[in-house]
């Protein structure tokens, strides 16, 4: 029987491939399937994007552990390529960290990350943040490797700590969190390029470094080449097909009010054969035919 890699493994496999690894937002389970068939090599869930697409809430720490793994089931079970997944800061204790862990592993989550801001935690592009000690971070990040029932799961420490106590002590605590037992470091808010190379050379060559690149926040639309420069292993664009998504929604629902039906904006949308050819639905028919097929034949 040949044994298959753990969804952890797939994403470490993709990590040694890729140089740097693109892992692209997506906010449901047809947009893994897109990202998938496109070529990417694995996928994002956006804690900001369930809040707002799924519960039309603000990503200010209203959505819970439940709410997340809903969407986290939805998009492993349509797509084969590892799902990192944000969760933010754990939802609680070592023991809600510890459960949480856990229940990522077993609805086939890859890869987690999780932050050292306060439970009440805001955007990381957004002002007024704040942050907990180090060694209350080391504590989650501890419990949260000491769950995992799976080595292979990647368990990645987010610090948020750069906008409050600056780059010094933003690489220190990415030290810090790495010695606690992550397996990677996601730096948050970066402003200026060469950060990522401190962070880099602080780290030494083999500790994964992640640049969120997501837009209208701190950080530029720095080009996956400028970041492998500086020494960033995975880039993360965690909204930006569900932000040109909902621009794409806006003028539809404004053109039909306007215009009284959809001619003008017709143009703009994917077509009902390209629907269909990202979710195989011809094989399902085709399926589908042969069974009735068989039955009549009966
Ligand atoms: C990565 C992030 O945590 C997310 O939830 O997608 C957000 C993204 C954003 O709000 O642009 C963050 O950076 O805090
Ligand atoms: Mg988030």
């Amino acid at each position: 029987m040949s044994r298959s890699l753990s969804p952890g493994a797939i994403f470490r496999k993709a990590l040694t491939e890729n140089n740097p690894l693109q892992i692209v937002g997506t906010i449901n389970a047809y947009s893994a399937t897109m990202a998938q068939k496109i070529g990417h090599q694995a996928i994002y869930l956006s804690g900001a994007g369930v809040a707002n697409a799924s519960y039309g809430l603000p990503d200010l720490a209203i959505t819970s552990l439940n709410d997340v793994l809903e969407d986290v089931r939805r998009i492993t079970a349509a797509s084969q390529l590892p799902l990192l997944v944000d969760i933010d800061t754990g939802w609680g204790g070592a023991f809600n960290i510890s459960r949480t862990v856990q229940e990522m592993i077993k609805a086939g989550a890859a890869a987690v990350h999780m932050e050292d801001q306060v439970s009440q935690k805001r955007c990381g592009h957004r002002p007024n943040k704040e942050i907990v000690s180090t060694q209350e971070m080391q504590d989650r990040i501890r419990a949260a490797v000491d769950a995992r029932t799976d080595p292979d799961f990647f368990i990645m420490a987010r610090t948020d700590a750069l906008a409050q106590e600056g780059l010094a002590a933003a690489i220190e605590r990415a030290k810090q969190y790495i010695a606690a037992g992550a397996d990677g470091i996601f730096a948050e808010a970066v402003t200026q390029l060469d950060q990522y190379q401190a962070f880099r050379d602080a780290l030494g060559p083999d500790v994964p470094l992640l640049a969120n690149i997501t837009e209208f926040g701190q950080t530029e639309l720095f080009n996956k080449k400028q970041l492998a420069d500086v020494g960033v292993d995975m880039v993360l664009y965690p909204l930006s097909a569900f932000r040109a998504m909902n621009r794409a929604a806006e003028n539809v629902y404004s053109s039909i009010l306007s215009e009284g039906d959809q001619k003008q904006v017709v143009d703009s949308m994917q077509t009902r054969s390209e629907l269909y050819d990202y979710l195989g639905y011809h094989h399902y028919e085709d399926k589908l035919d042969k069974l009735f097929a068989e039955q009549k034949q009966k």
